[in-house]
C-alpha cells in the first residue's frame, strides 16, 4: 500500500537548484533516510513526494497508482517538519485531534485515537497543555502524533529532530526507531546529520547538487561508497584519499596501523603532523606522500593504543588490501576489481 516509486523526477527552479533525474523505490514498511549537504534537494525531493511542489518532469506513483497530479490532500501521506508547526493557541489534545476534526469524525472515535497515539509517543499526560508550556522534546512527540493519528500510508519526516539537543535527539532517535518497528510504518527521513541517517534508515540515499549518488544500506554507504562524494561526506573523520595515477586509493581511518613494523600488507609512508586525544578515540593526522603535493590522511587509533608519535617524525600507514576502495580519478566513480587492488597491492610492496 505505502510503496513509493519516482521515476526520472525532475523540479527546475529558475536557474539553479532542485532535484535532477531522481529514480528511487521505497518499500511497503521502509524506513529510508534521504542524506545530503544543505541545499542538495532533499527537502525538494519530499515537497515533491507530498505533492506541496510540481514536478518539471517525471512520475511518482504511490501505492503503485500514479500519483504525479494528486492533490497532497489526496496522497494519504503525513509530513513532520523541522518546526513542528503546531498551533501555539490550541492544547497538545486538540492539536493532535485536528487532522481527525478535520474529517469530521465522531468526537468519541477522536478521543480514542487521540489518547491511543499520545500513550504510543509518550506525552498522554500532558495534553491539557499548550505547546509553549511543554519542552522541545515533547513538542516534537505531539508533531508526530499529531501526523500519526491519520494512519497515513506514508510519512514524510523533514529534518524532524533537529530542534532537540543532542541528548534529547538521541533519545528521540530511539523512539522514532521503535515506534516504526512497532507500526511498520514506511517513512522518508530527510537529514544532513549521518549520524541520524546511519541509525535510523533501512537504507540511505546519498545526495548531492540535486542528484543521488549512492542508495544502500548504512554498511553498504560505508564500507563501499559508490563514489569519492560519498566516500568523503559519510565518516568522521572521512575515508582517507590518496593520488595514485589514474586512480585514487581510499581506506578508512580506523583501518589503519601506524607504524614501521611488518603487518597489514600495503604501507602508505607518512610524516606525522599531530596527535589528538579524543578519550574513545585518538586520531593520528599525517601526510602521506603522493605526487605533487603531500596530502593529509589521518589514522583512527582505539584510545588504549599506545602513542609513541611525535610530530616530524617519518613511518607508514599500513592497511589490509582488503581495506582499500580504488576510484576512477576522472569521474570519482568507485572501482571495483580485484585485479586492480592486487596491481596496487604489487607495486607497493615491489616499492
Ligand atoms: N522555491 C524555490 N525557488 C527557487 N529555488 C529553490 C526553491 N526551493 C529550493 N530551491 C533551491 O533548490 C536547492 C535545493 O533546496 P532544498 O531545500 O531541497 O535543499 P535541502 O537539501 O533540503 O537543503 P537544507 O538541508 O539546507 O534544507 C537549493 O539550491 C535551493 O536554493
Amino acid at each position: 500500500m505505502a510503496r513509493v516509486d519516482i521515476e526520472g523526477i525532475e523540479k527546475r527552479f529558475n536557474g539553479e537548484g532542485g532535484v535532477h533525474g531522481v529514480t528511487l523505490s521505497v518499500q511497503d514498511g521502509e524506513f529510508l533516510a534521504i542524506l545530503g549537504p544543505s541545499g542538495c534537494g532533499k527537502s525538494t525531493l519530499l515537497r515533491l513526494i507530498a505533492g506541496l511542489e510540481r514536478p518539471t518532469a517525471g512520475r511518482i506513483r504511490l501505492g503503485g497508482r500514479d500519483a504525479t497530479g494528486l492533490h497532497p490532500k489526496d496522497r494519504d501521506i503525513a509530513m513532520v517538519f523541522q518546526n513542528y508547526a503546531l498551533y501555539p493557541h490550541l492544547t497538545l489534545r486538540e492539536n493532535i485531534a485536528f487532522p481527525l476534526k478535520v474529517k469530521r469524525l465522531p468526537r468519541r472515535a477522536i478521543d480514542t485515537r487521540v489518547a491511543e497515539v499520545a500513550d504510543m509517543v509518550g506525552i498522554g499526560h500532558l495534553l491539557g497543555r499548550k505547546p509553549r508550556q511543554v519542552s522541545g522534546g515533547e513538542r516534537q512527540r505531539a508533531a508526530l502524533a499529531r501526523a500519526l493519528v491519520r494512519k497515513p500510508a506514508l510519512f514524510l519526516l523533514d529534518e524532524p529532530l533537529s530542534n532537540l539537543d543532542a541528548k534529547l535527539r538521541q533519545a528521540a532517535r530511539e523512539e522514532l526507531k521503535a515506534l516504526q518497528r512497532r507500526t511498520g510504518l514506511t517513512a522518508l527521513y530527510v537529514t544532513h546529520d549521518q549520524v541520524e541517517a546511519m541509525g535510523l534508515g533501512d537504507r540511505i540515499v546519498v545526495m548531492q547538487a540535486g542528484r543521488i549518488r549512492q542508495i544502500g544500506t548504512p554498511e553498504e554507504v560505508y564500507r563501499f561508497p559508490g563514489d569519492t562524494f560519498v566516500a568523503t561526506f559519510i565518516g568522521t573523520p572521512p575515508m582517507n584519499i590518496v593520488d595514485h595515477g589514474d586512480l585514487l586509493v581510499g581506506f578508512r581511518p580506523e583501518t589503519v596501523i601506524v607504524g614501521d613494523a611488518a603487518g597489514p600488507a600495503v604501507a602508505f609512508p607518512v610524516v606525522i603532523r599531530h596527535v589528538e586525544y579524543l578519550g574513545n578515540v585518538n586520531l593520528v593526522y599525517a601526510d602521506a606522500r603522493a605526487p605533487g603535493q603531500p596530502v593529509r590522511v589521518v589514522a583512527a587509533l582505539p584510545s588504549q593504543s599506545a602513542m609513541p608519535f611525535s610530530p616530524g617524525q617519518e613511518t607508514n600507514f599500513r592497511v589490509d588490501a582488503a581495506d582499500l576502495r580504488f576510484f576512477d580519478k576522472a569521474t570519482g566513480l568507485a572501482v571495483r576489481d580485484a585485479g586492480v587492488t592486487a596491481r596496487f597491492v604489487q607495486e607497493r610492496s615491489d616499492g
